[in-house]
């Protein structure tokens, strides 16, 4: 299994969002440096999320970047995404595993080093870390936990820890030097005027 990416795009299926046309705008740039997680909207029925899913699985082929499915984990074995990301109101991370297979990436959720060390016994091959920063994407989130909260996760694992909620490239650095292995982006790509773009600006700020 390749080392796992850096820039995670979230795809934005909210009104108004095209989220192919962001994947697609990405994927030259980050190559396989990019990992996108499908995730969809509540109400969105499993056949939509299985079309999307699929087209993003196609999508990444050339480009070898990686291809996850939030939550919906028989939809990213359907589509034969790398794997999947789970939080607390998903299968559990044991079960998890068990679902996608040992070669699988699995990403858990977790806001702190007793639950990141659990995770990861449990089977987690990476971290979602947050909310960094405030973000206008998720509501219900507890507050941000900063660099500080990255840095008290990364100690406790040895997984890669993936760094979100409200990141921009301005704020990269900071969670690098705080040990965050990447990061997982919405908002930062996907309202950006020019996705491309944004993402050149965010694969420079994980990699300098
Ligand atoms: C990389 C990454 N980190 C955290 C999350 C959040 O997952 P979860 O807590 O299950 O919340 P939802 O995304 O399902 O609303 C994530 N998706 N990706
Ligand atoms: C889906 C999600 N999960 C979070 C968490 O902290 O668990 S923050 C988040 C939204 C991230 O969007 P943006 O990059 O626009 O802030
Ligand atoms: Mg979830």
């Amino acid at each position: 299994m390749p080392s796992l990416g850096r820039l995670h795009l979230i795809t934005d299926t909210r009104p108004g969002c095209d989220p192919l046309a962001v994947v697609r705008a990405a994927l030259p740039v980050a190559r396989a440096d990019l990992v996108v997680q499908v995730r969809v909207t509540d109400d969105t029925t499993d056949r939509q999320a299985y079309d999307l899913a699929r087209r993003v699985r196609a999508l990444c082929v050339p480009y070898e970047a990686t291809c996850l499915v939030n939550d919906r984990l028989h939809v990213a074995l359907a589509v034969d995404a790398h794997g999947g990301h789970v939080g607390a109101d998903d299968l559990p991370v044991a079960a998890a595993r068990r679902v996608l297979g040992p070669a699988a990436v699995l990403g858990a959720t977790a806001r702190e080093p007793d639950a990141a060390a659990r995770a990861v016994a449990a089977g987690a091959s990476y971290l979602g870390v947050g909310p960094c920063h405030p973000t206008a994407t998720k509501t219900g989130l507890p507050d941000p936990i900063g660099p500080a909260g990255i840095h008290a996760v990364v100690a406790a694992v040895a997984v890669p820890v993936i760094a979100i909620g409200g990141v921009t490239a301005a704020t990269v650095p900071a969670l690098r030097a705080a040990g965050a292995y990447g990061v997982a982006v919405v908002g930062a790509l996907s309202t950006a005027a020019d996705p491309g773009r944004a993402t050149a600006e965010l694969i420079a700020a994980l990699t300098c």
